[in-house]
């Protein structure tokens, strides 16, 4: 039985990173809302009565930064579950660290070089893979540790 110290370095570094995660989360939110507001194009006839706007589903900047906001929601609930998980796992405390640095650095990256300063490729296969390596790295760990649990 793996007992889990909340006040343990690495634990607390998975919550602070996961929070950051979060913020950059919503971010994409306050994000596509500005460029709605600035481009004067929304989802849902009601909500251009005020601003006069238009109904519209093809404007390039918002339907990339939709696209930026779903790749998070893809991969970021991943690293919440994945992560807290990997910590039953028993990991090196350092390397737990790294990872959740590493991850967190990279889906930054990835929004800042697919949404706010689009990069030619393979910029953004790289800030996508390098989380994604480190999430199935954190899965694999924790199916191969509980595997004999059968
Ligand atoms: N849902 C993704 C799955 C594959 C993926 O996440 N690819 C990365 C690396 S090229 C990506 O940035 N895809 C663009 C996107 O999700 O909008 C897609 O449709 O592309």
């Amino acid at each position: 039985m793996v007992s889990i110290d909340l006040a343990a370095p690495v634990v607390q570094s998975y919550l602070f990173y996961s929070s950051v995660l979060a913020l950059k989360v919503f971010l994409m939110s306050a994000l596509t809302g500005k460029a709605r507001y600035q481009r004067n194009v929304f989802p849902n006839q009601e909500d251009t009565l005020i601003t006069k706007g238009k109904v519209k589903f093809d404007d390039p900047e918002i339907e990339r930064l939709r696209r930026a906001h779903l790749n998070d929601l893809e991969n970021i609930p991943a690293f919440w579950v994945l992560g807290a998980l990997y910590l039953t796992t028993g990991p090196s405390a350092s390397l737990a660290t790294t990872l959740f640095r590493v991850f967190t650095f990279g889906r930054i990256t990835y929004t800042i070089v697919y949404a706010i300063k689009p990069l030619p490729q393979p910029t953004r296969f790289i800030a996508f893979a390098i989380p994604l390596l480190i999430n199935t790295y954190m899965g694999l760990t924790v199916f191969l540790t509980y595997l004999g649990a059968y």
